[in-house]
């Protein structure tokens, strides 16, 4: 018992590990990997501070793409160095390169943590080659031969890339991901995979994972959305390929009504290219085809949830006879790129039986995926609507209050829940809905869908969803979505300060987190004199003309709180080719006066209670 107190004691001096916080990833799985592969710039950082002087800048360089790309960077390097003298040289070097710079990255770890974060077959070799005395003439000899024997063993490229792995591993040792995993980008499955695998992650939902939780836990309204915005980035492809979900009926249906339109062509990034006529007619179709029936059930949900308020959403209502104009706010306008042939006037938001057919058909795939359920497994349990970590407050939106920053909140049979309470109310009840995914239209389910667009939803943040304005009215400013005043008045420290209290945290040293705001081009992240900062920096390409730059990381370790910017990422191949690494700017957003150890962190404690309890149960024994 005794040693067991004094380790303890031992890890609470050790320096606070690094935490990184991403959030807005909207599918971008290459521009994530590879910021995970290089600890968001960090892995540079302590190439530099122990090579300097004895490497180059461009040896530095190349050391750390091999870190961050083993397997690659091994093949370019063997291509390079015919001669076998060469090559073996090489090895040398880079074994004793790799094996200095895990050790300085392990040293904020415990012995057993770091022998946790080795590959189980090079354990023995690694701790041997790390901890030795290289001194003794004798010892020499000995690290000469295990090194000796990795390279005539043909392991050598094994070994390498066990250690660039273990390096990848301990440069960052906790991710918080604030939200926004999916829609819009190409590959929120790839990313899924990679968190699943990851060592150490925490997620916080935001309104497009919403979609997606949604669709697991039978939402017919968030499957309409969902598909939607599949095929409106044109990626349907991650439904029907990545998820296994037949769209075939749901085709058949458009088919049979919609013709091509314009204002239902699917965006395209910049790299991507247009799609074969056939192909592009399809998704236009498909993508009326779900939009007129996401309308109409929503129509329906805004009747069954009037406690929702949202009856100033039912549009189609307010389309003439002839379905030419509509009136809002008292103002009326032409319609553009109209398709309400499956529309009947008299009753707008009566679906067709076919399309009853598709909805429902597509909403009993979604919800019987086995892929898609391992993925939202994975989301529940690694995941909340907010979460207070290390004096932290991590939340994608905001928290929904008037003008004067007092809360607002959403009233269900006669109790308003607002603050805390607001979040605590809209997770159990997702947790509910997802437990229970032959529910479809039950207050749960429904609330699915007002986390991805009530006007008091913290994830939305926003007053109305514009999504039927921005298809069919021209005048730009029925698109306005108003935001929260929450997005005004968390530039202030008291407010912050009062969103702090609310969730518990001492505001003096507290931060708020947030994603969901692209922060655009001169804007700052960094708010209220550094306690709110926004890490939407534009991982997704349709919003990079707005921000500027690729995306930010916030790390967060013992000298205090760091924001990296990243440039756009272009392709992996392209980033090993020319060894461009995204990392352009790094600002210091706090530091701490002296540098913070385990003991002042959440683990911290946790061990001091663990210590607390081993000295009083020492005590009873003697
Ligand atoms: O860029 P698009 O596809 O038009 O989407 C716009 C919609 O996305 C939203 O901004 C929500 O997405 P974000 O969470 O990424 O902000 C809605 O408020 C808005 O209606
Ligand atoms: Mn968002």
């Amino acid at each position: 018992m005794t040693t067991e107190i004094i380790n303890l004691k031992a890890i609470l001096n050790l320096p606070k590990s690094t935490e990184a916080f991403m959030s807005d990833i909207h599918g971008e799985f290459a521009a994530f990997d590879h910021v995970l592969r290089n600890g968001s710039g960090n892995t540079r950082i302590k190439i530099h501070a122990l090579f300097n002087g004895r490497l180059t800048l461009h040896k530095q360089k190349l050391l750390a793409f091999l870190v961050y790309y083993p397997s690659e960077r091994l093949q370019i390097v063997k291509s390079q160095l015919t001669a076998a003298d060469d090559l073996q040289q090489w090895y040398l070097n880079t074994f004793s390169e790799l094996l200095e710079l895990l050790k300085f990255c392990a040293s904020k770890y415990t012995r057993s943590k770091l022998r946790k974060a080795l590959a189980p077959e090079f354990v023995y070799i690694t701790e041997e080659l790390l901890y030795g005395d290289y001194n003794t003439q004798d010892k020499q000899n000995y690290y000469a031969q295990i090194t000796q024997d990795i390279i005539n063993l043909n392991s050598a490229d094994q070994f390498i890339i066990a250690l660039c792995h273990t390096i990848q591993r301990l440069v960052v040792d906790h991710l918080h991901v604030v939200g926004d995993i999916y829609d819009r980008g190409p590959a929120p499955d790839k990313i899924m995979e990679r968190l699943m695998h990851y060592h150490s992650v925490d997620l916080q939902w935001g309104n497009h994972d919403i979609l997606w939780l949604g669709a697991a836990a039978g939402s017919p309204l968030c499957v309409a959305n969902l598909l939607r915005i599949c095929a409106r980035y044109n990626n349907l492809a991650i439904v029907e390929d990545a998820y296994g979900i037949n769209l075939r009926h749901l085709s058949m249906l458009a088919e049979k009504y919609y013709q091509d339109n314009p204002g239902f062509h699917p965006k395209l990034t910049a790299h991507e290219s247009q799609p074969a006529a056939a192909e592009l007619a399809q998704i236009t179709k498909i993508h009326q085809a779900i939009a007129i029936i996401q309308f109409k059930l929503e129509g329906a949900a805004i009747d069954r949830r009037p406690e929702f308020q949202m009856q100033d959403r039912k549009l189609l209502t307010q389309l003439n006879a002839e379905q030419t104009k509509i009136t809002l706010h008292q103002q009326t306008y032409p319609i553009v790129n109209g398709c309400f042939q499956t529309v009947d006037p008299q009753h707008p938001y009566r679906l067709l039986p076919e399309e009853q057919e598709v909805i429902e058909q597509l909403t009993q795939a979604f919800s019987h995926s086995e892929k898609l359920h391992r993925h939202m497994d994975f989301f529940m349990a690694k995941g909340s609507m907010y979460l207070v970590y290390n004096n932290n407050l991590l939340i994608h939106g905001c928290v929904p209050v008037d003008k004067k920053g007092q809360f607002e909140g959403l009233t269900l049979k006669g109790h308003t829940y607002r603050g805390k309470a607001l979040f605590d109310l809209l997770e159990q009840n997702l947790r509910t809905s997802y437990a229970n995914p032959q529910r479809s239209d039950d207050l749960a389910t429904d609330l699915l869908w007002y986390l991805w667009t009530g006007p008091k939803s913290p994830l939305f943040g926003k007053r109305s969803m514009t999504t039927f304005e921005r298809y069919f009215i021209a005048d730009p400013q029925t698109h306005v979505e108003v935001p929260n005043s929450y997005y005004n008045l968390r530039h202030d420290v008291k407010f912050i300060n009062k969103i702090l209290g609310e969730f518990g945290i001492d505001p003096h040293i507290g931060h708020v987190i947030n994603g969901h705001t692209p922060v655009k081009r001169g804007c700052s992240p960094i708010m209220a004199d550094g306690k709110m900062l926004v890490i939407d920096g534009g991982f997704s390409k349709p919003y990079q003309k707005t921000t500027g730059i690729g995306g930010y990381t916030l790390l967060y370790n013992s000298y205090g709180l760091q924001l990296v910017t990243l440039q756009p990422f272009t392709t992996r191949h392209q980033a090993i080719a020319q060894l461009s690494d995204i990392v352009s700017t790094k600002r210091v957003v706090e530091q701490e006066v002296a540098r913070k150890t385990v003991a002042q962190t959440d683990i911290g404690q946790q061990l001091q209670a663990q210590i607390a309890q081993l000295q009083a149960l020492l005590k009873t024994y003697n």
